[in-house]
């Protein structure tokens, strides 16, 4: 994940047009910077991914803090996805999109207890817990309620999942999830807790993983703790296999795993299981299907580089500021130009304000159209208004026709609820 390298050849293939519409018509009609997804391309993921689980009695939760819009939850919905859920706010939206509760489950090391009053309220499907706390929490909120909630112990596995330090998260520095030996201690502990029925297991190493092999570590430690729980004489429902399954940030360069080697490592590792399983993807469902189209500000010859100055910025797209993290740019139009080397930056007042250093492009001019592609997953999720800057517009792609999913941001909205120190209060 560096933007420091050079291109290759096809990264910088003009892309004209996404599911049929065409993207300078769509830029000229509702402005840029904008994130455009394609439906289709979702839909074929989520196909692709439920056809290779076929067989097996699995479920698909989305990773909702990948793309939350409410119409991508809805077409996740619609396709008979769950939502995986980290906050109440996830969880409003995911219901308000028409997720059924029973299609829920809520992960994270810091659900609050209200967070976790709330779940219960609705009814969700199932807590991933992740610490002896949330345990007695869960179990305290439950029976204040008079109602059992399921409940999945979350494994760090200890492996590393071979990507970046910052989305790794099942090695046992990492803050996620408890040791198969607390979690052993959770399951002998488990008649005391009458409102919780603990019967799953959790695992998720981190995001973006293109190889196999940090999946099936992980999966053979929990199949070896599940197989010694059952002889325990305990009774494990449902195995929830996380997310993770990374995808092309770099044609030609990356090249992710598919998702039939993917379901192939789970039904090897997990022979013999014959509970529910649960997947949690992300990124791998919506990242490819969405791009962030962008016109060129200006060309600006820098004292050491030329940078292209774009009209997009960290905030539309934290990925290459806050990972390093690499997305193939691209032209709109496929006008011949001779090729250069740009530093392709945002407006933002910061030099970390890049989306790519050295990168080999066609040459630009100002008002030029330009793709940031593979932005659908962590895009306009971890978008802000830094720099006072509006949340860009989001629009839904579907064999040559568009919806706009959410309207560019007023600067009415981005100030509503801030107001000048008028009443000073004493605590
Ligand atoms: C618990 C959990 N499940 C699923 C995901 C989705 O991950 P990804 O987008 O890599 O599939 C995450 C984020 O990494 C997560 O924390
Ligand atoms: N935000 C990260 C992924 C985090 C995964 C969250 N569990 C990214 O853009 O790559």
């Amino acid at each position: 994940m560096t933007p420091t390298s050079v291109a290759t050849a096809h990264s910088f293939v003009a892309q004209a047009a996404i599911d049929d519409v065409d993207l300078a018509a769509l830029a000229a009609r509702l402005g840029t910077p904008l994130h455009a997804y394609s439906s289709s391309a979702i839909r074929q993921r989520i196909g692709g991914l439920q056809a290779a689980l076929s067989g097996l009695d699995a479920t698909i939760f989305f990773a909702v803090k990948a793309n939350p819009n409410l119409a991508i939850l809805q077409l996740m919905a619609n396709a008979g996805v769950g939502a995986d859920i980290v906050s109440v706010g996830e969880l409003r939206r995911s219901l308000h999109a028409g997720m059924p509760p029973e299609r829920i489950v809520f992960s994270g090391v810091g659900k609050s207890a209200d967070e976790i009053a709330g779940a219960l309220t609705v009814g969700i499907h199932r807590f991933n817990v992740e610490s002896h706390d949330e345990l007695l929490t869960l179990q305290r909120l439950a029976k204040a309620q008079g109602v059992t909630a399921r409940a999945a112990a979350r494994i760090n596995p200890d492996v590393d999942a071979h990507t970046h330090a910052k989305i790794s998260t099942g090695k046992s520095e990492n803050k996620f999830g408890v040791s198969i030996d607390e979690a052993r201690r959770w399951f002998a502990e488990h008649r005391q807790l009458s409102h919780v029925q603990l019967d799953g297991l959790h695992v998720h190493i981190g995001s973006q993983i293109l190889t196999l092999e940090p999946f099936r570590l992980a999966l053979q430690r929990v199949a070896e703790f599940w197989r010694e729980l059952e002889q325990a004489g305990h009774t494990v429902t449902s195995i929830d296999v996380g997310g993770g399954l990374g995808v092309c940030y770099r044609a030609g360069e990356d090249h992710p795993v598919a998702a039939a080697d993917y379901v192939g490592v789970i039904r090897e590792a997990l022979a013999g299981y014959r509970g529910r399983l649960l997947l949690e993807p992300g990124r791998y469902l919506v990242a490819e299907a969405g791009v962030l189209l962008t016109r060129v500000i200006r060309v600006k010859p820098g004292i050491e580089r030329q940078f292209l100055v774009l009209d997009a910025a960290m905030n539309d797209l934290q990925r290459p500021s806050l990972y390093d993290a690499w997305h193939d740019i691209v032209p709109v139009s496929d006008e011949s130009r001779p090729l250069t080397t740009y530093d392709i930056v945002g407006p933002v007042c910061e030099t970390g304000d890049t989306f790519a250093r050295n990168r080999v492009m066609p040459e630009c001019v100002a008002g030029d159209l330009l793709l940031i592609k593979a932005t659908g997953a962590y895009g306009a999720s971890m978008a802000s208004t830094y720099n006072s800057r509006p949340l860009a517009a989001e629009v839904l792609l579907n064999q040559g026709r568009y919806a706009v999913v959410r309207r560019r941001q007023h600067f009415e909205e981005m100030i509503a609820g801030e107001q000048p120190a008028r009443h000073w209060e004493t605590t």
